[in-house]
């Protein structure tokens, strides 16, 4: 997808992420450790927040200089569909933020927050790729500085130059906000065990409950909750958010509205396409914990949801009599009966072809983009609706959807 490039809120020139913003003490700068020689290449750092006033200095600068902010909340793990929605942000706006937090809150206890992938320097190697490479040359200025200055902002070890050889000194167009637990529930208590929860949570009553809400009850309540205060944190002009997770989405544009919320607004909060491996499968954290014979059947989960979608569009485009309209029933069977082929395929396939790997369906379902009503009787024409599941795969719990009369940003 192309992401149209929009102009930034109230800056007199084009904004270049390069471009030292001027007359500051305390601005945010990014050290960029280069080869001697000329026009070498050079890697830029991620800056990393970790405290909520450091984060509150950084943004408060940004608002003095009417410099638009784009979030991108995240718990890590980073894959190119994260990637890509950096990258959209970065491309609208002259800063981002991701943040990158396990938010206990979401997990149930019996659910895999101890084992959920952790690995930032990892991470933040990935994120300097959506930052553009620095050509420079020997003779280029040169600052001691190393780290963010004013704002006692570190960068993280892995970034270090090491030896540091004619740091430049330059703005970043990327944070990272990385905040402890401590940070984010100041509380401290339980924060798994949500009956033995003591302080503040955001309950989106209504929407919560069924689908991904049905199968995980406290999910989306920890969703709503952390990024409240993410938004409250961040104060975010526009937030991005992916459809992998149309139903957190879709979600939080309703949280926002209803909690009067101005930044980001309902409508700046975006969603944006599922970023997909080549056989299908929706990039997802998760897929980290899939063996390689389990990834061979993974992909099933998004051919079933095509499966209804192809009837959808069969039905509609070649029949006009109404009464041979396909049912939101018809879709669920179609992608249920695409599931149940694949398992009975696995009990006598190969190894090599997924043989033994266990597949398990949690559920299809279509739902009303609006109302998150499963969609029942003649769908119809002109109805904006989400083709979503969720399948077991061994262990590994994975969804995905797909979308019939509308699209994301
Ligand atoms: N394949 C993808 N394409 C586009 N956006 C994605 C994709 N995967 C995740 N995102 C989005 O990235 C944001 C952060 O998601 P998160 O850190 O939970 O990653 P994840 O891959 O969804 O992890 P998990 O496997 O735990 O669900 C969410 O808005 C999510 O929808
Ligand atoms: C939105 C989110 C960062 C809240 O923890 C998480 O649910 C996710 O990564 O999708
Ligand atoms: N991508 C949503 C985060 C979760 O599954 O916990």
């Amino acid at each position: 997808m192309i992401i149209p490039f929009r102009p930034c809120l109230s800056t007199s020139a084009p904004f270049s992420p390069f471009r030292p913003i001027p007359g500051s003490s305390t601005s945010i700068s990014l050290d960029v450790p280069i080869k001697r020689g000329m026009g070498s290449i050079a890697a830029p750092r991620i800056p990393v927040i970790r405290t909520l006033p450091q984060l509150r200095r950084w943004r408060q600068e940004a608002r003095e200089r009417k410099l638009e902010v784009g979030v991108v909340p995240t718990m890590g793990a980073l894959h190119e569909g994260h990637l890509n929605l950096v990258r959209a942000s970065m491309t609208r706006h002259p800063l981002t933020v991701m943040t990158l937090f396990v938010n206990p809150m979401q997990f149930a206890p019996t659910e895999d927050l101890s084992s959920y992938p952790r690995q930032l320097d990892r991470d933040l190697s990935l994120l300097s790729t959506t930052l553009p490479s620095l050509s420079t040359s020997s003779s280029s200025s040169t600052n001691p500085s190393r780290s963010v200055r004013g704002l006692g902002i570190s960068e993280h070890e892995s970034f270090r130059p090491n030896p540091p050889q004619s740091p430049t000194a330059v703005e970043s167009p990327l944070v990272v906000f990385a905040p402890s637990p401590e940070v984010m529930y100041p509380l401290k208590g339980e924060l798994q065990d949500l009956g033995r929860h003591k302080g503040v949570s955001v309950d989106v009553k209504g929407w919560a409950e069924v689908m991904e809400g049905a199968s995980r009850p406290q999910f989306f309540k920890g969703v709503a909750t952390v990024c409240t205060k993410l938004f409250n944190a961040v104060e975010p002009d526009h937030a991005y958010f992916g459809q992998k997770d149309i139903q957190q989405a879709l979600l939080l544009k309703i949280m926002v509205q209803d909690l009067l919320l101005s930044h980001p607004t309902s409508s700046n909060l975006h969603i944006l396409p599922t970023t997909r491996a080549p056989s299908g499968l929706a990039l997802s954290s998760r897929n980290a914990y899939l063996s390689k014979f389990e990834l061979l059947v993974a992909p099933v989960l998004h051919r079933a949801l095509s499966s209804a979608v192809d009837l959808y569009n069969s039905t509609t485009t070649s029949l006009s009599n109404e009464e041979n309209q396909v049912t939101g029933e018809d879709l669920v069977a179609s992608a249920t009966r695409a599931i149940l082929d694949e398992q009975e395929r696995l009990l006598s396939a190969s190894e090599d072809d997924g043989g033994g790997v266990e597949l398990r369906l949690d559920y299809v379902e279509v739902f009303d983009k609006h109302t998150f009503e499963p969609v029942r009787g003649k769908v119809g024409t002109g109805r904006e609706m989400v083709v979503a599941g969720a399948v077991w795969v061994g262990t590994t719990r994975l969804i995905d959807n797909l979308l019939i009369g509308w699209e994301v940003d």
